[in-house]
């Protein structure tokens, strides 16, 4: 970990349950990264949908909600909170519900493309724990630490 590139990302990959997110949480707050939790881009992609009245094999429409999505990822006393347009939605994107409509929407590649970008946006210095099963392979390939 000290070959590092300028914004080093040490992307961690899993299966869920695993204890991945967790993990990469901890790693983040110890090291004093920032850390990018790529799943909840997808849960929050699939609450917007839901939101807008936007079906989940509307690839097209889905792809634009996801380019534009209006999130933020605050710490609030010490807890991590997920907002979307505003609004806390932590809880609602964390049901079993909603982790189906994130496989749904994140099956369609015109949601993996447009969310690309964004997830590599997070890589900013001092570096990036970045969780989520395409990390080390898709979204940070160059990454110096991998961690399957
Ligand atoms: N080391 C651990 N020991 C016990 N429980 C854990 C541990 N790590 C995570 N958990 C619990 O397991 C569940 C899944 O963890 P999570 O980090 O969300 O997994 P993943 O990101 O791999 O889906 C959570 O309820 C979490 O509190
Ligand atoms: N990098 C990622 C992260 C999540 N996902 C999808 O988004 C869903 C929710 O991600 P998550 O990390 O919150 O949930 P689990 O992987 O723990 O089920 C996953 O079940 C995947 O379908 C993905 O396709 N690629």
């Amino acid at each position: 970990m000290i070959a590092l590139p300028q914004f080093p990302c040490s992307p961690s990959m899993n299966y869920g349950g695993a204890g991945k997110g967790t993990i990469s949480g901890l790693v983040a707050e110890r090291l004093g990264w920032h850390l990018l939790d790529s799943g909840a881009l997808y849960r929050l992609t699939a609450q917007a949908a839901l939101k807008h009245s936007v079906a989940v094999d509307d690839e097209a429409g889905l792809a634009r909600l996801a380019e534009q999505l209006d999130v933020a990822f605050p710490v609030e006393e010490g807890q991590p909170r997920t907002f979307l347009e505003g609004e806390d939605v932590g809880q609602q994107i964390r049901t079993e519900q909603a982790g189906e409509r994130a496989s749904q929407v994140a099956a369609l590649p015109a949601v993996r493309q447009a969310l690309l970008q964004r997830q590599r946006d997070f890589c900013q210095a001092p570096g990036l724990v970045a969780d989520g099963r395409d990390m080390g392979t898709v979204v940070f390939p160059d990454a110096p630490l991998k961690i399957f």
